[in-house]
């Protein structure tokens, strides 16, 4: 008979996942991590109502974000929302240096008084820093599996010695590395980089051995189709799904973005098809 904890780890992990395994995520922390200048391409999205009533109404299936936006805007979830209460980061105010660190910020408890369903944090594989996030991270995972509660691991490789054997944090060996050492440090959910191809990024999966590895967003593209096709890529190559911010929250009118994202996460659409369905071409 299965321990209470892993009976809570799979429950949890289903209000983010639909019955085809995969997910799509807003991702909301960017107020801490990059500051708010990342919202004045749509000033009123600074306020995380405004913009998780937005992304709700839309159909997401979870929300990233730190505790103390939780405690501002959870009241706009709905009760099938997945709710991933992200306990680590760090301000783009430290000297440059430090900003291979990330630093905690919240606890395991803070995530379970909040009402998460998942507990996230990030890794720098590969920075300076790397074995303060390993501790951090083997704290805050060992806890919430304790308590049955699935943990998300931003796998983000980076660092002086990685560009310089690498090249690019972007290298699909140096993303698989992240992917692996997340999966083997007892990641349930990883978030991490494109890697440029379907190939590359099906061999991360594949180092993933079964863990779900969703993309991180990235920088906003001009034009929505071209991350609507980079997602369709993302699912063909194997991947559970997508973690996106800034390609939603610097968007002015983000809702039919966001079904046209879900089409293509949920039912395999045709990106260009969804783009239509929506209205954004
Ligand atoms: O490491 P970077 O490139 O600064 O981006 C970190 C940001 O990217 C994310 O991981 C995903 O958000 P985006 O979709 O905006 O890239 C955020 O959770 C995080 O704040």
């Amino acid at each position: 008979m299965d321990a209470y904890q892993s009976v809570g780890i799979r429950r949890r992990l289903k209000r983010f996942f639909r019955r085809d395994g995969r997910a799509l995520i807003f991702a909301m922390d960017h107020g801490f991590e990059h500051g708010p200048t990342d919202f004045e391409p749509v000033w009123e999205h600074v306020d995380p109502r405004v913009i998780i009533r937005k992304v709700v109404r839309a159909g997401i299936d979870g929300v990233m974000m730190l505790p103390g936006v939780a405690r501002l805007a959870v009241d706009e979830l709905k009760p099938d929302t997945g709710l991933m209460i992200k306990l680590t980061s760090k301000t783009e105010l430290r000297p440059k240096d430090d900003q291979l660190l990330q630093s905690q910020l919240g606890f395991v408890e803070d995530a379970v008084k909040l009402g998460a369903d998942a507990i996230a944090a990030t890794v720098y594989w590969g920075s300076p820093a790397e074995d303060v996030m390993m501790r951090q991270f083997a704290e805050i995972a060992s806890y919430a599996h304790d308590l049955g509660f699935p943990v998300v691991q931003f796998a983000y490789p980076r660092g002086p010695y990685i560009n310089e054997k690498y090249g690019k944090k972007e290298d699909y060996r140096v993303v698989m590395y992240g992917a692996r050492a997340a999966v083997e440090s007892g990641a349930d959910m990883i978030k991490t980089y494109w890697t440029g191809s379907k190939e590359t990024f099906a061999k991360v999966v594949e180092a993933a051995a079964g863990v779900p590895v969703l993309l991180s967003g990235g920088a906003k593209t001009d034009n929505p189709v071209d991350f609507l096709k980079l997602v369709w890529e993302v699912i063909e190559a194997g991947g559970a799904g997508a973690v996106v911010g800034r390609n939603i929250f610097q968007r002015e009118n983000p809702e039919p973005f966001i079904k046209a994202l879900l089409k293509v996460v949920h039912r395999n659409e045709d990106p260009e098809e969804a783009a239509k369905a929506e209205g954004l071409l």
